[in-house]
């Protein structure tokens, strides 16, 4: 918590704190002086003296009422600055993540830290700024000005606080806990709600609505019967106050009468005294309301520090190599690279080794779980290799910036993403400098020209989130205009011409041979028709390179090639 709190500025929070100590001091003069005006005023029938100590009183109250509006409007303000540095702080640790720790917390609970968690610290801060430091202060403030009214009167207190602690500690024990667990269940409805939204397809082709809702009903039922539950014994707080502090009154004028009838209490002083009375107890409840809040912001702020503090695998060196466009002389290169997922007890990919230089194709095949997408997520660095090295013109990629070597690298992953916005947007998500022509130029060797001029607002026809409303085949085509409008020595295609038809794959390549000249391409695919003209091809299986050459070469002797092959195409078709 306090790791959080840091990142508050002090200054404001002293402000608020300030305005704070004014209000309370203003309200613990205020019953002394009520006292005054019943005792010295009423009793002795002195107007100019009710009058003079009204008027301060006034003067008093105003001061409280601005004292008050200063600590609420700083405490709101620091608590909310707070709140956004700390959501703004999460997100730029989860865009920075390696997609291993990324996997690890999962979208949902990133979300739920984001939101719920962020706003748990807001609501404690708050709470901290206005009401955590006015209640001790006030509470020892009350009892001090309380015993010097009456010192006798305070015996009801030896009987009065112990109620109040056993109270306050028995709702305690039994909602903080419930206030924990309400976190975690928060985490859950999140993670269904955002599986369901993101397969909701799938869910309606099986027919499995009502399945999926029974399981979103669980998730909610689980919920809302801790938040009923914690809240109930929470609300049972007020009304035992509320006794509490009436028994309290009751004691008091008790006392109180018999001490005005023996003529050793005056009336003001009496009714001074059930002021200050309540402002113990509510003292106390503002405090218990602390104990209350205060684990349960820990438990936010523990799950907030997780995701900051997570150390992050893929780092930038302190005096990276500096590196730039090389275009004609671009070169890629494995040498002897392995690479083994955290949680996983085989290498995903073994002693991978090759050369390419600008212009050329270099393409990978291979059976599902073969390796591929592993091969080509090393490239920009989604994962760092276990040993060996990839060097890109001649450096090796751990020693440049990871913002360098991206610029330098045009990637279209396996599942084509398009953002909310229009085409233009899209296209101008890695070149925000790219004019018109060359967007048009780009879609052109995607082959998606055709249908984007033929949409009524061509370039500035919307894209829906996650590109919902073009097709697989034409997402792909926008993804690949997308990287191919950035300046890049290599591009990197994972499975990416999957979803087109067969005479639109071989114009797309066509049209890539010829404008990749200053670039090396590398192409992920499972079609042998897709990589036949490659440079050259490594056929991977469980990790393994057991096929490299070109196409000529592996189907005259690699056996795997020979099977991928012939199961896909004719023999006339091969050669
Ligand atoms: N995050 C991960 N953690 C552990 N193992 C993983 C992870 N991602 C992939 N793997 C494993 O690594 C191996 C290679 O996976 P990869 O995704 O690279 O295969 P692929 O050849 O691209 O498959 P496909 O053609 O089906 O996309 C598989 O056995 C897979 O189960």
């Amino acid at each position: 918590m306090i790791k959080v709190v840091k990142k508050m500025s002090f200054t404001s929070a002293l402000v608020a704190v300030g305005f704070m100590i004014f209000q309370v001091i203003a309200d613990l003069y205020l019953p002394s002086m009520t006292s005054n005006i019943i005792d010295n005023g009423v009793a002795r029938g002195d107007i100019d003296y009710i009058w003079h100590i009204g008027g301060v009183m006034m003067v008093i109250s105003v001061i409280s009422i601005i004292a008050a509006f200063g600590n609420a409007f700083f405490a709101t303000r620091e608590s909310q600055r707070l709140g956004k540095k700390l959501r703004s702080d999460i997100y730029k640790k989860a865009e920075n993540l390696s997609i291993d720790k990324f996997g690890n917390y999962g979208a949902a609970s990133l979300i739920t830290r984001t939101t719920n968690d962020v706003n748990q610290i807001q609501r404690v801060m708050q709470m901290f700024l206005r009401l955590m430091i006015q209640a001790p202060i006030m509470l020892l403030g009350a009892s001090f000005l309380a015993y010097q009214k009456d010192a006798q009167l305070t015996k009801v207190f030896f009987v009065v606080i112990p109620l109040v602690i056993i109270a306050v500690g028995g709702i305690m024990y039994f909602a903080v806990p419930l206030f924990r667990s309400m976190q975690k269940k928060t985490d859950r409805i999140n993670l269904v709600f955002r599986e369901e939204l993101t397969g909701v397809r799938v869910i309606r082709a099986f027919n499995k609505e009502s399945y999926e809702t029974e399981r979103f009903d669980q998730a909610n039922r689980d919920f809302t019967h801790t938040a009923i539950k914690v809240n109930t014994i929470v609300a049972l707080m007020m009304p035992l106050m509320t006794l509490i502090m009436s028994g309290t009154n009751i004691g008091i004028t008790w006392f109180g009468g018999q001490y005005i009838a023996d003529m050793q209490l005056q009336v003001g002083n009496m009714i001074a005294f059930i002021t200050y009375a309540m402002q113990i107890l509510i003292s106390f409840m503002l405090l218990s309301m602390i104990f209350v809040m205060v684990p349960r912001a820990q438990a936010s702020a523990d799950r907030i520090n997780e995701v900051l503090e997570e150390t992050d695998d893929i780092k930038d060196i302190n005096q990276p190599e500096a590196i730039s466009l090389s275009k004609a002389d671009a070169t890629l290169e494995f040498d002897h690279v392995n690479f083994r997922y955290a949680d996983a007890d085989n290498l995903a990919l073994e002693d991978v080794n090759f050369k390419a230089k600008a212009g050329q194709t270099v393409a990978i095949i291979g059976g599902t779980g073969a390796g591929k997408t592993t091969f080509v997520n090393l490239i920009p660095r989604l994962h760092d290799t276990s040993s060996g090295a990839i060097r890109l013109n001649g450096h090796k990629i751990q020693n440049i910036k990871q913002y360098d070597l991206r610029e330098l690298i045009g990637f279209v992953p396996q599942t084509a993403v398009l953002f909310r916005g229009t085409i233009r947007e899209n296209m101008r998500y890695g070149n925000q400098k790219v004019t018109e022509q060359q967007i048009w130029q780009a879609l052109k060797i995607a082959q998606a020209d055709d249908f984007v001029s033929q949409m009524a607002d061509g370039l500035d026809s919307y894209v829906e989130q996650g590109g919902g409303n073009f097709s697989g085949g034409q997402r792909q085509r926008l993804a690949i205009a997308r990287a191919l409008i950035k300046q890049a020595d290599v591009y990197v295609f994972d499975d990416s011409f999957s979803a087109l038809d067969f005479k639109t794959d071989a114009n797309l390549r066509q049209a890539l041979q010829e404008e990749m000249t200053e670039a090396i391409t590398v192409i992920v695919a499972q079609r042998v028709s897709t990589i036949m003209d490659a440079d050259l091809i490594l056929v991977l299986e469980a990790g393994k390179v057991v096929g490299k050459g070109t196409h000529k070469e592996l189907l005259a002797n690699n056996k795997t090639y020979q099977e991928i092959a012939y199961s896909q195409l004719r023999e006339e078709d091969l050669t």
